[in-house]
C-alpha cells in the first residue's frame, strides 16, 4: 500500500473514545501538518493537553462541548452525517494549552495539528461563520465550506477547509500543487485529506505527482481513509453514483494558500 494513504482503525485509546487516525508528525511524512480522527460515545470525554502545537477541533458529526479550561463552548456541532452538506462548528486552541471534549451524542472529531509557538485566544468557528463557495463547472462542480482560510486570523499556521464533490465530478483539478516556498507565485503547504464517500462502499481515486514524477502514485481511497500530500499536485475523481466528502488540513512556514496550476490542464479554467 502506497505510503501516502491511512486506512482506519480503530483502537479504544480510554472509555468510549475511538482513535481512528493517527496521523502526527513524528510517524509520518510530514513536518508542519498533523491530525487525529476520533468518535466518542454519548457522555465520554477525551483531554489533551496541547504542547508546542495548536489545535482546530471540528465538530464532523455529532453534537460535543469543547472547553479550554477558561472558556466552554456547549453542544456545539450541526449535523448527524458530512452528507447534510451544512457547515459544522469548530474550535481553534492554541499551543501550550490544554482542551477537553465530551460528547453530547455520539460523535466524531477531527483534530487538526500544526508546530506553533505563539498564543492565541480560543475561538469558536461557527457553522454560520464559514465561507461558502461553489467553485469550477461541467464536471469539475465542487462546494467548499471554509472552516479556518487564510482570510481568518485566529490560527498561526493551520488552514482547514472541508470539499463536497459529487458524483462524476473532480476536484482539486484542474491539477494543483503549492510545494515552493516562492511567494507570492506559491506557497509552501503540507496536506491531508480525510475522505467520506456516499453510500459508503464508494471510493474516489486521488493522485499525487511532482512535474518530475520523482512521485506519482494514484491511490484507491475508501471511505474513511487518510490520504497525505507532502508536495505534488493531487486531484481527486469521483466515480459515477457516489458523492465525495473530504477535509483538508493545511501548514507550512507560511499561513498563506496560494497554489501553482499545471500548466498543461489550466485550460479546464478557461472553457467558456
Ligand atoms: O477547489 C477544490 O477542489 C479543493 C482544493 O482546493 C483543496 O482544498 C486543495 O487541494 C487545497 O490545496
Amino acid at each position: 500500500m502506497s505510503k501516502l494513504l491511512r486506512k482506519p482503525k480503530a483502537v479504544e485509546i480510554s472509555p468510549g473514545v475511538t482513535l481512528i487516525h493517527d496521523v502526527m508528525t513524528d510517524s509520518s511524512l510530514l513536518e508542519f501538518v498533523g491530525m487525529k480522527v476520533i468518535d466518542l460515545n454519548p457522555g465520554a470525554t477525551y483531554t489533551e493537553d496541547l504542547d508546542k502545537v495548536e489545535c482546530c477541533i471540528v465538530a464532523l458529526t455529532g453534537k460535543i462541548t469543547v472547553s479550554d479550561q477558561q472558556v466552554t463552548f456547549e453542544n456545539i456541532g450541526t449535523r448527524e452525517c458530512v452528507f447534510e452538506k451544512k457547515p459544522t462548528d469548530s474550535v481553534y486552541v492554541s499551543n501550550n494549552q490544554q482542551f477537553q471534549i465530551e460528547a453530547n451524542s455520539q460523535a466524531r472529531v477531527v483534530l487538526c495539528y500544526s508546530p506553533s509557538q505563539q498564543q492565541l485566544p480560543t475561538k469558536l468557528i461557527k457553522a454560520e461563520d464559514n465561507q461558502i463557495e461553489y467553485r469550477g463547472k461541467y464536471s469539475n462542480k465542487r462546494l467548499v465550506h471554509n472552516i479556518l482560510p487564510d482570510s481568518n486570523p485566529a490560527a498561526n499556521s493551520l488552514l482547514v477547509v472541508e470539499v463536497f464533490t459529487d458524483s462524476g465530478n473532480w476536484s482539486s483539478y484542474p491539477p494543483h500543487k503549492h510545494d515552493q516556498n516562492n511567494l507570492p507565485y506559491e506557497s509552501f503547504l503540507e496536506e491531508t485529506y480525510y475522505h467520506e464517500m456516499n453510500p459508503k462502499q464508494g471510493f474516489v481515486f486521488q493522485r499525487v505527482y511532482t512535474d518530475d514524477r520523482t512521485l506519482d502514485e494514484t491511490m484507491a481511497v475508501e471511505n474513511g481513509d487518510v490520504v497525505i500530500v507532502p508536495k505534488g499536485y493531487h486531484p481527486v475523481a469521483v466515480p459515477d453514483g457516489y458523492d465525495s466528502y473530504y477535509l483538508n488540513i493545511m501548514a507550512g512556514p507560511k499561513r498563506i494558500w496560494k497554489f501553482h496550476n499545471e500548466r498543461a490542464h489550466e485550460w479546464i479554467l478557461e472553457r467558456k
